[in-house]
């Protein structure tokens, strides 16, 4: 069953049109990953989805509900978190504080039970020991690690990760892709947007490309890899 779907949906910012009569449906489960040369339109995709941007034309619909006109929290409620291509911590609150916050007005949990997620997310994504420091000084491995973790402690069953492995060294991307394999395995539907493209293809089911705003190709990872086109715009390689 599909999780998520958009029919046809496009937005222009003045004359840009950024996004242009996208269709997709992602499947409970699944990890969809998304490429596409800079500016191409993947993060106004995931505004799209989460409520940060409305769509000028076109449908969301989300757990078999349309989720148009829902506001970026009401679509958190209903199970849509993300993480941001720029981490957005409380810098000056701790770590736990910015899960248990996330907690509270994302999965709209009581107290007692928000700081039990947070336990619990601190111990999945391996922030423990940074618990009681503030997000504002932690380093760029962990910023992006809040930035999971903050997302997780809405409680999603649809993740969308905006270039979480972007900066990071070869160790601590394997390291995040593991996170990412066990975060899969409990059954949460991801879509990664990745210019990370070995760690992407790693956990990725299926990918879908974007360029211009348009989908360029869609479809099982190694195939969509050797598509000429593909090789032609995103990897600047000659057909
Ligand atoms: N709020 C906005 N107002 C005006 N232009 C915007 C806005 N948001 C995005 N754009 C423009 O839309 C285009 C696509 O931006 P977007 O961030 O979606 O691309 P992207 O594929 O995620 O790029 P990158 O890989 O560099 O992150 C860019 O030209 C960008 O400048």
């Amino acid at each position: 069953m599909s999780l998520l779907v958009l029919h046809a949906v496009s937005k222009s910012y003045g004359a840009l049109k950024v996004t242009d009569d996208i269709s997709l449906a992602v499947t409970e489960g699944e990890t969809l990953g998304i490429l596409g040369p800079n500016g191409a339109g993947k993060t106004t995709l995931f505004n799209l989805i989460s409520g940060d941007a409305r769509v000028d034309a076109g449908r969301v619909e989300y757990d078999g509900v349309d989720v148009t006109a829902l506001k970026p929290h009401q679509r958190c409620h209903a199970g849509i978190g993300r993480s941001y291509q720029v981490p957005q911590p409380f810098g000056n609150m701790s770590v736990f504080e910015n899960l248990v916050t996330a907690a509270c007005f994302g999965a709209q949990e009581g107290e007692q039970e928000a700081w039990q997620t947070a336990h619990e997310i601190l111990a999945q994504t391996g922030l423990m020991p940074h618990a009681n420091r503030p997000a504002g000084g932690l380093t760029l491995l962990d910023r992006k690690r809040l930035e999971l973790a903050r997302a997780l402690a809405t409680r999603p069953k649809l993740l969308l990760l905006d270039e979480i492995a972007g900066g990071l060294t070869e160790p601590e991307a394997k390291q995040l892709v593991e996170e990412l394999k066990q975060i899969k395995a409990r059954g949460v539907t991801m879509i990664w947007i990745e210019h990370v493209v070995h760690a992407l293809l790693s956990l990725a089911d299926r990918l879908f490309v974007i360029n211009f705003g348009q989908k360029l190709a869609e479809g099982e990872p190694r195939a969509v890899m050797s598509d000429p086109e593909v090789r032609r715009v995103y990897m600047g390689v000659e057909a």
